[in-house]
């Protein structure tokens, strides 16, 4: 659309941590969405912190803050009808949230459920009650939902997601909660050449499969994922469509990685640009 002579772009925004390794989080979110030419907007839940590559910490933004970003953005003349939600933090983050996704029910929420870290296999604090909120509370006012192998087997109450029927069971469980779509990301996690993705529309199931790259710089994979999932939802794609272009996004993200530590490197959504 031109306004004038000026182009009009469309919106969106994301409600997540910042990743200091500048790998993940809403670092990894907005740099997705300048990719597809969005103009993205951010809400920080947390401040993430990593030293000596293992200790992670966690400082999460209090809710009045959380609360005053958004207010600041949706009292605003712009339309953000698709809202991606990546780490809240702690406990009374999700809690704040589980009031704020029910109380705008004509936005649209990709919620990624960020239960734990990739560079040190560590879990949130609180996550026994963190996951029954997302299961009660979040997931039934949720489009869409994109949970990794671990994610999901603790959404969906299973012991470690070994198989593709076993996905499937768990897609199932997922979505009896009241989410739209599910898609489970087997990435890495799952055996064999190929990283391989479920998605489940309460109908059908759809694999999505891409050759397993073999390369450590994978942080913010998932975030890209769901954002990319997101950015394409937003210029009007089906959720088909959506996951299929950011699969192929985030592979050329995680091929085009950048070092950061020696254990584990960063995506780069750029590595998309031909
Ligand atoms: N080594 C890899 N090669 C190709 N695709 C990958 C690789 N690792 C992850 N992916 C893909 O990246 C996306 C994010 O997956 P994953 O890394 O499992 O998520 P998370 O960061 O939430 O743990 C998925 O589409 C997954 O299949
Ligand atoms: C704030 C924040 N959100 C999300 C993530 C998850 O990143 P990924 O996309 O690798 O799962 C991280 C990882 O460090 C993070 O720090």
């Amino acid at each position: 659309m031109r306004e004038g002579g000026i182009v009009l772009v469309k919106h969106i925004l994301t409600i997540a941590g910042s990743d200091s390794t500048g790998g993940g989080g809403f670092e990894a979110d907005l740099r997705t969405f300048q990719e597809y030419e969005l103009f993205g907007y951010s809400a920080v839940t947390c401040i993430v912190t990593i030293q000596h590559e293992k200790e992670v910490d966690i400082y999460p933004i209090p809710t009045e803050v959380l609360d005053k970003q958004l207010q600041t953005l949706l009292d605003s003349s712009v339309n953000l009808p698709y809202i991606k939600v990546g780490m809240l933090g702690s406990l009374e983050n999700v809690t704040w949230f589980s009031q704020f996704i029910q109380e705008h029910p004509n936005q649209q929420f990709i919620i990624d459920p960020v239960f734990s870290f990739k560079e040190t296999g560590s879990y949130l604090k609180g996550q026994t009650d963190i996951v029954s909120f997302y299961q009660q509370e979040i997931l039934p006012h949720t489009f869409l939902t994109t949970p990794n192998l671990l994610e999901a087997s603790l959404l969906a109450e299973m012991p470690p997601l070994t198989s593709e029927s076993e996905m499937k069971e768990a897609a199932e469980k997922i979505w009896q909660l009241g989410v739209q779509h599910v898609v489970i990301k087997g990435g890495t996690r799952m055996a064999g050449e190929e990283a391989v993705d479920l998605y489940y529309d309460g109908q059908h199931f759809q694999f999505f499969r891409l050759p397993k790259l073999t390369t450590n710089r994978i942080n913010g994979a998932g975030c890209t994922f769901a954002s990319a999932i997101t950015a394409r939802l937003a210029q009007e794609a089906t959720p088909a469509v959506a996951i299929k272009d950011a699969k192929e996004f985030v592979h050329q993200s995680i091929q085009g990685g950048q070092p950061f530590y020696q254990q584990i490197g960063n995506v780069w959504q750029g590595a998309n640009r031909s």
